[in-house]
């Protein structure tokens, strides 16, 4: 059995990452009912175990838990291995969190883990999948940015730089590989409620128009079967998006400082 955009259902896995909840188990959902074979991938055991227990009852599909921290970059080495025991036709690479606030306030370690998952991690798992994709000559990957790509973000320096290089990483890598079958697309969501904003502490930078969690997936499983290297769901958050490339950039960087600022804070 093949869909639509050359992925093979029977046999071929999806890998996500973050499917523990958010878009991560959008994503799972979306394509275990589609028939595809899921690994389900984070570190909360029970999430995953009770995911892949749903997935596999509702869509009889195959759907496999898989704990890793991706912030080690061990852990990182040993999915690589891993992935490369099955064959894989699509990697979602959506593992990610943000730290906000003022720079200087901020939990290093935290900061350093932030870049390890949305940035090392993201380019170790895309590199470690792209040799068998380019064997077979199809699928590709799912790279999850964020609108905070596309403009310097004051409050949200490290993560909007983090999600910057996920977009340039994903449309590179979309041009090397599209001549070879296989699709790279950067989705670039704005403000999604998920857990991410638990985590986050507050909703102080969820500054743009806000999808639920199955829209942004539907529109980026779309655009990727379409071969687009961008998506931007939500027409708003498009046009804000194309702004911030016209206009100069010192001025993108302060408007994105005042929209996100932490309320009440210096
Ligand atoms: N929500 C939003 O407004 C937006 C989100 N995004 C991006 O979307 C992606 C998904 O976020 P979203 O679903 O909203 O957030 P959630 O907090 O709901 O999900 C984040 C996922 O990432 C996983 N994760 C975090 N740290 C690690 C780690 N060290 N190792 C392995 N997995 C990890 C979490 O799993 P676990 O805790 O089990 O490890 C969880 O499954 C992120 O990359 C985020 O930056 C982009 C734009 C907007
Ligand atoms: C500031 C935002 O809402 C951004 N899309 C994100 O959190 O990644």
């Amino acid at each position: 059995m093949s869909t639509s955009d050359g992925i093979t259902a029977a046999g071929g896995w999806a890998v996500i990452t973050g499917a523990t909840g958010g878009l991560g188990a959008s994503f799972a959902r979306a394509l275990a009912g589609e028939g595809r074979n899921v690994l389900l991938v984070g570190r909360n055991e029970t999430a995953l175990d009770g995911l892949a227990t749903e997935l596999t009852d509702r869509f009889r599909v195959s759907a496999r838990p898989l704990v890793a921290d991706l912030a080690e970059p061990s852990a990182v080495s040993d999915l690589v291995k891993q992935l490369n025991e099955l064959d894989i036709d699509l990697l979602i690479n959506n593992a990610g969190f943000a730290q906000h606030g003022p720079y200087e306030a901020l939990d290093p370690a935290g900061q350093h883990d932030q870049l390890q998952v949305c940035v090392v991690a993201l380019a170790d798992l895309a590199q470690g999948i792209a040799p068998q994709l380019v064997r077979r000559g199809r699928g590709g990957m799912i790279n999850v940015a964020s609108t905070a790509a596309f403009q310097p973000t004051p409050y949200l320096a490290a993560y909007a730089a983090s999600k910057a290089f996920v977009l340039s990483f994903s449309q590179a890598l979309h041009d090397e590989l599209q001549g070879k079958g296989v699709t790279v697309t950067a989705l670039c969501p704005g403000p999604v409620m998920t857990g991410f904003w638990d985590q986050v502490g507050s909703t102080d930078a969820a500054f743009g128009q806000r999808l639920t969690a199955d829209r942004v997936v539907a529109q980026g499983l779309d655009g990727f079967r379409r071969g687009q290297a961008v998506v931007v769901p939500g027409w708003r958050n498009l046009i804000t998006a194309q702004a911030n490339r016209i206009i100069p950039r010192r001025l993108a960087v302060k408007i994105a400082g005042l929209a996100v600022r932490p309320r009440g804070r210096a």
